[in-house]
Protein backbone atom coordinates (compact mmCIF):
# COMPACT_ATOMS: atom_id res chain seq x y z
CA UNK A 1 0.00 0.00 0.00
CA UNK A 2 1.42 3.14 -0.74
CA UNK A 3 2.57 4.90 2.64
CA UNK A 4 0.72 8.25 2.05
CA UNK A 5 -2.57 6.62 1.68
CA UNK A 6 -4.62 6.54 4.48
CA UNK A 7 -5.01 3.51 6.52
CA UNK A 8 -7.33 1.83 8.19
CA UNK A 9 -4.96 0.17 10.61
CA UNK A 10 -4.53 1.54 14.63
CA UNK A 11 -0.96 3.67 14.54
CA UNK A 12 1.03 4.11 17.82
CA UNK A 13 3.34 7.09 18.21
CA UNK A 14 6.52 6.55 19.54
CA UNK A 15 8.59 8.99 21.54
CA UNK A 16 10.83 7.33 23.77
CA UNK A 17 12.55 3.97 23.27
CA UNK A 18 9.57 3.23 20.99
CA UNK A 19 11.78 5.28 18.53
CA UNK A 20 15.00 2.76 18.95
CA UNK A 21 13.47 -0.18 20.12
CA UNK A 22 10.29 -1.19 18.64
CA UNK A 23 10.16 -5.15 19.43
CA UNK A 24 6.63 -5.15 17.81
CA UNK A 25 5.40 -5.96 14.12
CA UNK A 26 4.46 -2.84 12.20
CA UNK A 27 3.69 -1.93 8.57
CA UNK A 28 4.11 1.58 7.48
CA UNK A 29 6.09 4.56 9.94
CA UNK A 30 6.25 7.99 9.54
CA UNK A 31 8.16 10.89 11.01
CA UNK A 32 6.38 13.42 12.84
CA UNK A 33 4.87 15.47 15.49
CA UNK A 34 2.25 15.93 18.19
CA UNK A 35 0.97 18.60 20.01
CA UNK A 36 0.21 19.74 23.42
CA UNK A 37 2.87 18.00 25.10
CA UNK A 38 6.27 17.95 25.50
CA UNK A 39 9.33 15.05 26.50
CA UNK A 40 10.47 15.08 29.75
CA UNK A 41 12.33 12.27 32.23
CA UNK A 42 10.23 12.29 34.38
CA UNK A 43 8.69 8.70 34.59
CA UNK A 44 10.39 6.25 37.32
CA UNK A 45 11.13 2.87 35.85
CA UNK A 46 11.76 -0.36 37.82
CA UNK A 47 11.84 -2.77 35.16
CA UNK A 48 13.75 -2.13 31.92
CA UNK A 49 16.10 0.48 33.27
CA UNK A 50 16.21 0.61 36.97
CA UNK A 51 15.10 -1.89 39.75
CA UNK A 52 12.99 -1.67 42.91
CA UNK A 53 15.39 -0.60 44.80
CA UNK A 54 17.02 1.84 42.02
CA UNK A 55 14.47 3.16 39.52
CA UNK A 56 15.87 4.68 36.23
CA UNK A 57 14.22 7.31 34.66
CA UNK A 58 12.25 6.92 31.47
CA UNK A 59 10.42 9.31 28.88
CA UNK A 60 6.99 10.66 29.23
CA UNK A 61 4.65 13.27 27.93
CA UNK A 62 3.67 16.68 30.21
CA UNK A 63 0.83 18.62 29.11
CA UNK A 64 2.53 21.60 27.36
CA UNK A 65 0.09 23.29 25.16
CA UNK A 66 2.24 25.33 23.18
CA UNK A 67 4.78 22.55 22.78
CA UNK A 68 5.31 19.61 19.76
CA UNK A 69 6.68 16.42 20.94
CA UNK A 70 8.71 14.80 17.47
CA UNK A 71 8.72 10.51 17.30
CA UNK A 72 8.11 8.17 14.72
CA UNK A 73 4.77 6.64 14.42
CA UNK A 74 3.92 2.77 13.55
CA UNK A 75 1.45 1.59 11.63
CA UNK A 76 0.18 -1.90 14.13
CA UNK A 77 -0.14 -5.19 12.06
CA UNK A 78 -2.29 -7.40 14.20
CA UNK A 79 -3.32 -7.93 17.55
CA UNK A 80 -0.41 -9.30 18.75
CA UNK A 81 1.54 -6.11 18.44
CA UNK A 82 -1.15 -4.13 20.62
CA UNK A 83 -0.98 -6.77 23.30
CA UNK A 84 2.78 -6.47 23.60
CA UNK A 85 2.56 -2.72 23.49
CA UNK A 86 0.03 -2.99 26.34
CA UNK A 87 2.19 -5.38 28.32
CA UNK A 88 5.37 -3.47 27.95
CA UNK A 89 4.06 -0.11 28.50
CA UNK A 90 1.31 -0.15 30.69
CA UNK A 91 1.52 -3.02 32.72
CA UNK A 92 5.13 -3.32 32.94
CA UNK A 93 6.08 0.74 32.86
CA UNK A 94 2.95 2.19 34.69
CA UNK A 95 1.96 4.29 31.16
CA UNK A 96 -1.61 4.74 30.55
CA UNK A 97 -2.79 5.50 26.41
CA UNK A 98 -4.52 8.36 24.70
CA UNK A 99 -5.29 9.31 21.12
CA UNK A 100 -4.10 12.33 19.65
CA UNK A 101 -3.37 13.83 16.49
CA UNK A 102 0.02 13.00 14.44
CA UNK A 103 1.22 15.07 12.13
CA UNK A 104 3.36 13.44 9.48
CA UNK A 105 6.50 15.04 8.75
CA UNK A 106 6.69 14.26 5.14
CA UNK A 107 3.49 16.84 4.64
CA UNK A 108 1.95 14.75 2.43
CA UNK A 109 -0.10 12.60 4.57
CA UNK A 110 -3.29 14.28 6.00
CA UNK A 111 -2.80 14.33 10.35
CA UNK A 112 -4.54 11.13 11.53
CA UNK A 113 -5.38 9.83 14.93
CA UNK A 114 -2.93 8.01 17.12
CA UNK A 115 -2.58 6.02 20.10
CA UNK A 116 0.08 7.31 22.94
CA UNK A 117 1.60 5.63 25.63
CA UNK A 118 1.75 8.08 28.35
CA UNK A 119 2.95 8.12 32.02
CA UNK A 120 1.16 10.28 34.52
CA UNK A 121 1.31 11.41 38.15
CA UNK A 122 -0.89 9.21 38.95
CA UNK A 123 1.20 5.81 38.77
CA UNK A 124 2.88 4.33 41.48
CA UNK A 125 6.54 4.56 39.14
CA UNK A 126 6.04 8.35 38.70
CA UNK A 127 9.12 10.07 39.86
CA UNK A 128 7.94 13.77 38.64
CA UNK A 129 10.58 16.65 38.33
CA UNK A 130 14.32 17.01 39.18
CA UNK A 131 17.05 19.03 38.07
CA UNK A 132 18.68 17.63 35.35
CA UNK A 133 21.91 17.25 36.74
CA UNK A 134 20.20 14.76 39.50
CA UNK A 135 18.53 13.41 36.40
CA UNK A 136 22.15 12.14 34.89
CA UNK A 137 23.41 11.24 38.03
CA UNK A 138 20.01 8.60 38.63
CA UNK A 139 20.12 7.64 34.77
CA UNK A 140 23.78 7.14 35.08
CA UNK A 141 23.51 5.11 38.48
CA UNK A 142 20.57 2.66 37.82
CA UNK A 143 20.24 -0.48 35.54
CA UNK A 144 17.70 -2.90 34.59
CA UNK A 145 16.57 -6.13 32.73
CA UNK A 146 16.54 -4.05 29.32
CA UNK A 147 20.32 -3.07 30.10
CA UNK A 148 21.52 0.48 31.94
CA UNK A 149 19.49 3.63 32.13
CA UNK A 150 22.31 5.78 30.37
CA UNK A 151 21.83 3.81 26.88
CA UNK A 152 18.70 4.29 26.75
CA UNK A 153 19.22 8.26 27.01
CA UNK A 154 21.95 8.24 24.21
CA UNK A 155 20.38 6.10 22.26
CA UNK A 156 16.89 8.10 21.77
CA UNK A 157 19.22 11.49 21.31
CA UNK A 158 21.35 9.66 18.45
CA UNK A 159 18.12 8.30 16.60
CA UNK A 160 16.84 12.07 16.95
CA UNK A 161 20.74 13.20 15.45
CA UNK A 162 20.18 10.67 13.16
CA UNK A 163 16.78 10.72 11.52
CA UNK A 164 15.56 14.36 12.92
CA UNK A 165 18.72 17.21 13.18
CA UNK A 166 15.95 19.88 12.82
CA UNK A 167 14.36 19.49 15.92
CA UNK A 168 16.38 20.80 19.06
CA UNK A 169 14.98 19.09 22.41
CA UNK A 170 16.91 20.88 25.20
CA UNK A 171 15.88 18.58 27.70
CA UNK A 172 17.13 15.71 25.73
CA UNK A 173 20.29 17.24 24.60
CA UNK A 174 20.87 18.60 28.17
CA UNK A 175 20.29 15.42 29.90
CA UNK A 176 22.88 13.57 26.93
CA UNK A 177 25.68 15.90 27.69
CA UNK A 178 25.12 15.50 31.74
CA UNK A 179 24.80 11.71 31.62
CA UNK A 180 28.09 11.60 29.19
CA UNK A 181 29.99 13.99 31.71
CA UNK A 182 29.20 11.60 34.58
CA UNK A 183 30.12 8.57 32.51
CA UNK A 184 33.62 10.78 31.84
CA UNK A 185 34.00 11.44 35.65
CA UNK A 186 33.45 8.38 36.46
CA UNK A 187 34.94 5.80 33.92
CA UNK A 188 32.16 4.58 33.48
CA UNK A 189 32.35 2.41 29.85
CA UNK A 190 29.33 1.11 28.79
CA UNK A 191 30.35 -2.52 29.26
CA UNK A 192 30.16 -2.20 32.67
CA UNK A 193 27.43 -4.32 34.01
CA UNK A 194 25.38 -3.05 30.81
CA UNK A 195 26.96 -5.45 27.65
CA UNK A 196 25.85 -3.42 24.76
CA UNK A 197 27.02 -4.42 21.23
CA UNK A 198 29.75 -3.25 20.10
CA UNK A 199 28.83 -0.78 17.37
CA UNK A 200 26.96 0.76 20.64
CA UNK A 201 29.72 0.72 22.70
CA UNK A 202 31.72 2.08 20.07
CA UNK A 203 29.32 5.13 19.60
CA UNK A 204 28.59 5.84 23.61
CA UNK A 205 32.63 5.34 24.36
CA UNK A 206 33.49 7.86 21.47
CA UNK A 207 31.10 10.03 22.62
CA UNK A 208 32.24 9.97 26.37
CA UNK A 209 35.78 10.66 25.18
CA UNK A 210 34.54 14.02 23.21
CA UNK A 211 32.65 15.33 26.49
CA UNK A 212 34.56 18.56 26.82
CA UNK A 213 36.47 18.87 30.08
CA UNK A 214 35.13 22.39 31.08
CA UNK A 215 32.37 22.85 33.60
CA UNK A 216 28.63 22.44 33.17
CA UNK A 217 27.80 25.95 33.07
CA UNK A 218 28.89 25.56 29.15
CA UNK A 219 25.69 26.33 26.70
CA UNK A 220 25.24 22.78 25.75
CA UNK A 221 25.79 23.14 21.93
CA UNK A 222 22.81 23.63 19.96
CA UNK A 223 23.76 21.99 17.28
CA UNK A 224 25.12 18.71 19.58
CA UNK A 225 26.78 16.76 16.13
CA UNK A 226 29.82 17.11 18.32
CA UNK A 227 29.61 13.57 19.17
CA UNK A 228 27.49 11.66 15.91
CA UNK A 229 30.03 13.40 13.70
CA UNK A 230 33.10 11.95 15.15
CA UNK A 231 31.50 8.05 14.85
CA UNK A 232 32.16 6.85 11.46
CA UNK A 233 29.37 5.56 9.33
CA UNK A 234 30.08 1.99 9.99
CA UNK A 235 30.59 2.13 13.80
CA UNK A 236 26.96 4.71 14.28
CA UNK A 237 24.24 3.07 15.93
CA UNK A 238 21.74 0.95 13.60
CA UNK A 239 18.78 3.44 13.57
CA UNK A 240 15.44 3.28 11.53
CA UNK A 241 16.16 4.99 8.36
CA UNK A 242 12.23 6.73 6.92
N1 LIG B 1 5.76 5.52 25.60
C1 LIG B 1 7.07 6.10 25.30
C2 LIG B 1 8.12 5.57 26.23
C3 LIG B 1 8.14 4.10 26.22
C4 LIG B 1 9.24 3.57 27.08
O1 LIG B 1 10.36 4.10 27.05
N2 LIG B 1 8.92 2.56 27.83
C5 LIG B 1 9.99 1.96 28.58
C6 LIG B 1 9.60 1.63 29.96
S1 LIG B 1 8.30 0.53 30.10
C7 LIG B 1 10.48 0.80 27.75
O2 LIG B 1 9.72 0.13 27.10
N3 LIG B 1 11.75 0.60 27.74
C8 LIG B 1 12.35 -0.44 26.95
C9 LIG B 1 13.83 -0.31 27.15
O3 LIG B 1 14.19 0.59 27.92
O4 LIG B 1 14.60 -1.08 26.55
C10 LIG B 1 7.38 5.86 23.84
O5 LIG B 1 6.41 5.97 23.09
O6 LIG B 1 8.52 5.63 23.42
Amino acid sequence: MNPNECSTNLWVFGYGSLCWLQGFDYGNHQLGFIRGFSRKFWQGNNSHRGTNDKPGRVATLIKEDEATTWGLAFELLGETALRYLNDRECTKGGYETLITTFFPRNGVMTPFPVLVFRATEHNPQWLGPAPLADVAAQVTDCKGEAGHNSEYVLRLAEFFRDNLPEVHDEHLFTLEHLVLKRMKEKNISSTEDAPVTQAKQEVISIAVAAQPDNNLNQEVRRDSFQYSSRVPPSKKLLCLKV
